[in-house]
């Protein structure tokens, strides 16, 4: 049982305790929301302007680690149908999502698709639970795993499919230019990737003072793609959280904790985290592009003068474990691969 909590939070008028956090996790303090987390216009990473497009992305990753991404290519069609789509997913009735349900012995990450509420870390044990659930599974560029994705609503696999080429198009074009930014050969983060979505759901909420939707957290993978329509995702910028204002038709896009390590300090992980409202559900569509083997710095970038700061690690097998561990809490999840000054 993934015990979710869209089966059953329409009908709760408190906060449960369950679900209500330590005093010191909880959103209690004033968060604005901005609209100055930098917008990047793809349509120009074609032409004469990408040095310039490549140094804003640049810039925004060391400053936000977070953008917001524009002319995309991504058919506004296919993006409200995706978003419909896994709108209908989460409304099923219980039984059919509770086909998916990760229990506490299917808690690895393979290809089928799985649904677990609250967080994938430390599943069976958690003190508290966050106010959401997730559907998450690969989505590999052979399709091969297509015939494990849900299949109600009846269009999911057609949609999600042509959704998620796309999105993997979009993330070649933003690892390309973080490459170029970095001084690396062109096609540096071509091989070995992999791709998940991983999709959130945020039921409304009696008391959004009392819990989260995710508490603060960086991501374990490269780059992740965001699509959102309601306001929900905050970030923490000089150690204050600041809110990201939702932009139609664009995709928000963060770095993730490998990101810090192959371009060796010089990029970072930036923590967020997301709070839920009383009037709307959310739902954000993630695309997670992950690297498959060894995550090291690039060689290109460490010499004399410049020594590597990380231990190279294999990502599912050395670096995924610790992340999904008690241990690992926002930075933390590089500690074990940090090599001292
Ligand atoms: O819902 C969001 O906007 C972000 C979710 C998130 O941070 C995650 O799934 O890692
Ligand atoms: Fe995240």
């Amino acid at each position: 049982m993934a015990d979710l909590l869209s089966n059953y939070s329409s009908k709760l008028e408190a906060v449960p305790p369950s679900h209500c956090l330590p005093l010191h996790e909880r959103p209690v303090d004033p968060v604005e929301i901005v609209n100055t987390i930098p917008v990047i216009d793809l349509g120009k990473a074609k032409g004469d302007e990408r040095p310039a497009v490549v140094q804003q992305l640049m810039k925004a990753f060391e400053e936000y680690g977070f953008f917001q991404i524009i002319n995309h290519g991504v058919p506004e069609k296919l993006m409200e149908e995706a978003m419909k789509v896994y709108k209908e997913f989460f409304s099923l009735p219980a039984e059919e999502k509770e086909r998916y349900a990760k229990d506490a012995a299917n808690n690895t990450a393979t290809g089928a698709a799985k649904m677990y509420s609250s967080s994938a870390k430390h599943y069976d044990s958690e003190e508290h639970r966050y106010w959401r659930d997730v559907l998450e599974h690969s989505a590999n560029l052979d399709g091969k795993d297509r015939e494990t994705w849900p299949d109600k609503p009846s269009r999911y696999r057609e949609v999600i499919g042509e959704y998620s080429d796309e999105l993997r198009r979009v993330s070649k074009v933003i690892l390309g230019m973080v490459a170029e930014g970095l001084g690396l050969e062109p096609g540096f983060f071509d091989k070995g990737l992999g791709q998940r979505m991983l999709v959130n759901h945020y039921p409304a909420c009696p008391d959004p003072s009392l819990t989260l939707g995710v508490g603060g957290h960086c991501d374990p993978n490269l780059i992740t793609i965001i699509q959102q329509e309601v306001y929900g995702l905050q970030i923490l910028k000089d150690d204050k959280w600041i809110g990201v204002e939702p932009k139609p038709n664009a995709f928000v896009v963060n770095s993730g904790l490998p990101i810090t390590v192959i371009s060796n300090g010089k990029l970072a992980s930036v923590a967020h985290r997301v709070v839920t409202n009383t009037t709307h559900s959310r739902t954000s569509i993630g695309t997670f592009i992950c690297p498959e083997n060894i995550v090291e710095p690039a060689k290109a970038l460490v010499g004399p003068g410049n020594p590597p700061q990380f231990k190279s690690f294999n990502w599912g097998i050395d670096f995924m474990p610790h992340y999904l561990s008690k241990k690992s809490v926002y930075h933390a999840a590089l500690e074990p691969f940090k090599i001292d000054a």
